[in-house]
């Protein structure tokens, strides 16, 4: 088994378990179900930096990135730092967050947040909502067409947007839905976790325009981010080059700041 396999795996018992403990009428009773959610994909037209700022303890690539911020710090930072959106990571065993991180990140700021999840059953796209997400990630590769078609509209009925994670062409045929508003491009390969920012260049122009493009991972320096600028990509997910300094935000802060400039 693969890493990404291996993931799925335990996610699926995982998922079972948590629709036995709390039903989804009951996620559906919570009082941020019917909060307003805000647009991130406006934020991204909108902004000359576009950046979604992550928080993330730590990965199966990595092992430890920093366990010793906090998420309300973290959140309030990237906020101050002008962040377009704030990605938060649910899954535990392999990245060391959990949704009550999505909970406290909804307290401490109004950024548009995303719950990182590896999301294989509607359960979770209700959960997400339930505790105060905007947005949602879909992985083509562990999702089929059908799959990606239900969970995109289910997402959009309830106010949530999606943000369709693909690695290569074969991910994107399968993923183009009015019900998605962007499309991310993972420079990371989840099988081998190799990094590289051609991976977005190359996709770059099979990705149709009413879609906004996002590059994801493996982004460390401002110079990338002007680059991949020229091929399209208005957002930019970063964790690790943030999460890795004893101060996320002023990390965020300073990188916007260069890039602004
Ligand atoms: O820490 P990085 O290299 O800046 O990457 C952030 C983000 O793109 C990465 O965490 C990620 C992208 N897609 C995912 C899917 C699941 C888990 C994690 C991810």
């Amino acid at each position: 088994m693969n890493i990404l396999e291996k993931i799925i795996a335990d996610k699926e018992i995982e998922v079972k378990l948590r629709k036995k403990l709390i039903p989804i009428e009951q996620l559906e009773e919570s009082v941020l179900f019917d909060r307003e959610t805000i647009s991130l994909s406006n934020k991204l037209k909108n902004s000359p930096s576009g950046i979604i700022a992550e928080h993330k303890r730590r990965s199966p690539s990595k092992s430890v990135i920093n366990q010793d911020l906090n998420v309300f710090d973290v959140a309030k930072g990237y906020e101050k730092a002008g962040v377009c959106g704030m990605s938060v990571l649910t899954d535990g065993k392999y990245f060391g967050g959990s949704l009550d991180d999505l909970l406290i990140a909804r307290a401490s700021c109004k950024l548009p947040l995303l719950r990182k999840e590896f999301i294989i059953d509607p359960y979770q796209i209700v959960e997400a909502r339930a505790q105060g997400a905007d947005v949602i990630l879909l992985i083509a590769a562990i999702l089929s067409k059908d799959e990606i078609k239900y969970y995109s509209e289910l997402a959009q009925s309830l106010n949530l947007e999606v943000l369709l994670e693909v690695h290569n062409e074969k991910d994107l045929k399968k993923s183009l839905f009015d019900s998605i508003t962007m499309i991310g491009v993972n420079n990371r390969n989840l099988k081998t976790f190799e990094v590289s920012l051609e991976t977005s260049k190359e996709l770059s122009s099979i990705i149709p325009d009413d879609f906004i493009k996002v590059s994801e991972s493996g982004i460390s320096n401002v110079e990338s981010i002007k680059e991949l600028q020229q091929y399209g990509f208005k957002g930019f997910l970063i964790g690790e080059n943030f999460m890795k300094t004893s101060n996320a935000g002023e990390s965020a802060k300073e990188f916007i700041e260069k890039l602004e400039k």
